[in-house]
């Protein structure tokens, strides 16, 4: 009868998390497996312990530094974003500056010639590094001129690439393939320093044409948009998105691509590592105007350092550090602070919510699930 009592209002717990088809499923299954005749508390018990939401403002509470006066500048984290061109200056932007809101003390941007003054002219708190060549800048060069030009725009990039704690690679980067091939380059540059990288946008549209690419890389991130995680499974395990076994195709994606963490978002935002797949419901908003997933990557980078900061360092810290690894860490986090700011802004400015809007959010977000004294 105990058992009963604390299934029931776990059910009741799970119901107002505004769960996923698979939590409902769940619930379902609970419920008919409390109701039915052969009710079965150890198979009950089992079933709870598979449910997967995350405590995200607990994580983000635990992974979050103190403000130290001890601590000096960029030990806060470090992050660049590799992305902007010709079309797209907003996204990079969006993700450079969401990371410094959060609190990381330096965030470059490696854009082309054309996005830098644009993304430069919206913040002056933003490092930005012209260094990337789009085909048509060099369409009248020989092969020997173009591989020039490849070799001094990785050479740019990689006289800093030791100093990064994480990289964001794609938001707003475009598909033109002289930039990504460049790209690509830089993606192997930074799995050689052991820099950490999460690949988003245009990134993915990469990523998913030439997977090696990522696989096996376990500091790698990949944060998949509806349509970028649906071309994610198709090319990878050769099939169409189930969403009635959402959290197992995941799984399975994850694995298949050597362990590498993918973030899924949506209504829920699953993430994985071809292990565990956590989710995180907290209610956000529903205004899906552009630019939120590239919050989300820039917040991804700066929590998943922290979290592999918080790992890395004294004794006394490490054992209480959550045991999970820093990639999923990050994923959490970043997803709760999103969703929460995202609600607060929506509360605001109702339908008229715009991503500017979020990230003036992301502070009291933060300040109320981790305040700052
Ligand atoms: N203000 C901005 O600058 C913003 C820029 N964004 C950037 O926009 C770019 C595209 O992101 P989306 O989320 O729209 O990407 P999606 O992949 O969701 O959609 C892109 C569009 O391209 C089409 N498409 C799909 N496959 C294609 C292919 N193989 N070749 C050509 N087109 C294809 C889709 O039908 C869709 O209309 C990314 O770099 C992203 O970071 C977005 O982040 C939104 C905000
Ligand atoms: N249906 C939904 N309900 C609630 N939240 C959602 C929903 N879809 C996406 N989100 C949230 O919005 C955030 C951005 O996801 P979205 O799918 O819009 O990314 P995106 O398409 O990559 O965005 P961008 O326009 O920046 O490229 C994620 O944190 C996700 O949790
Ligand atoms: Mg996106």
């Amino acid at each position: 009868m105990l058992v009963k009592h604390s299934v029931i209002s776990n059910i009741g717990r799970l119901s107002s998390l505004s769960p996923s088809s698979s939590v409902l499923r769940r619930q379902q299954f609970l419920v008919r497996t409390l109701c039915g005749s052969r009710f079965n508390p150890l198979k009950l018990i089992r079933a709870m312990s598979s449910t997967s939401e995350a405590d995200a403002e607990s994580i983000l509470r635990t992974i979050t530094p103190s403000l130290d006066p001890k601590r000096h500048k960029g030990q806060a984290g470090k992050i660049a974003v590799i992305g902007g061109c010709r079309e797209y200056t907003g996204a990079p932007y969006f993700a450079a500056i969401s990371a410094l809101k959060i609190g990381a003390d330096l965030s470059h941007v490696f854009c082309t010639k054309d996005a830098a003054p644009v993304i430069k002219s919206y913040s002056p708190e933003l490092i930005v590094h012209p260094v990337l060549e789009e085909s048509y800048s060099i369409s009248e060069f020989s092969e020997e001129d173009k591989r020039k030009v490849q070799d001094k725009v990785i050479g740019e990039v990689d006289k800093w690439m030791e100093r990064f704690d994480c990289l964001v690679i794609g938001p707003g980067l475009g598909r033109d393939p002289f930039l990504l091939e460049c790209v690509s380059k830089i993606m192997l540059l930074a799995k050689k320093s052991n820099v950490p990288f999460v690949v988003d946008g245009d990134g993915l549209f990469l990523v998913t044409n030439s997977v090696d690419l990522v696989k096996s890389y376990p500091l790698a991130v990949l944060t998949p948009n509806v349509n970028e995680y649906k071309r994610l499974v198709q090319k990878v395990l050769n099939c169409e998105v189930d969403e009635q076994n959402a959290e197992d195709q995941l799984r399975s994606l994850a694995k298949q691509i050597g362990g590498v963490t993918i973030l899924r978002k949506g209504k829920s935002d699953l993430i994985s590592n071809g292990e565990t797949v956590k989710s995180v419901s907290i209610y956000g908003s529903p205004r899906r105007c552009g630019g939120q997933g590239d919050i989300l990557s820039g917040s991804v980078a700066v929590f998943l350092s922290w979290a592999q900061q918080l790992k890395s360092g004294p004794e006394s810290q490490k054992n209480s550090s959550p045991s999970e690894n820093p990639a999923i860490l990050g994923c959490i986090a970043a997803s709760g602070l999103l969703r929460k700011a995202a609600a607060l802004a929506f509360a605001k400015h109702k339908r008229s919510t715009l991503t500017s809007d979020i990230i003036e959010c992301l502070g009291e977000s933060l300040e109320d699930i981790s305040p700052a004294s």
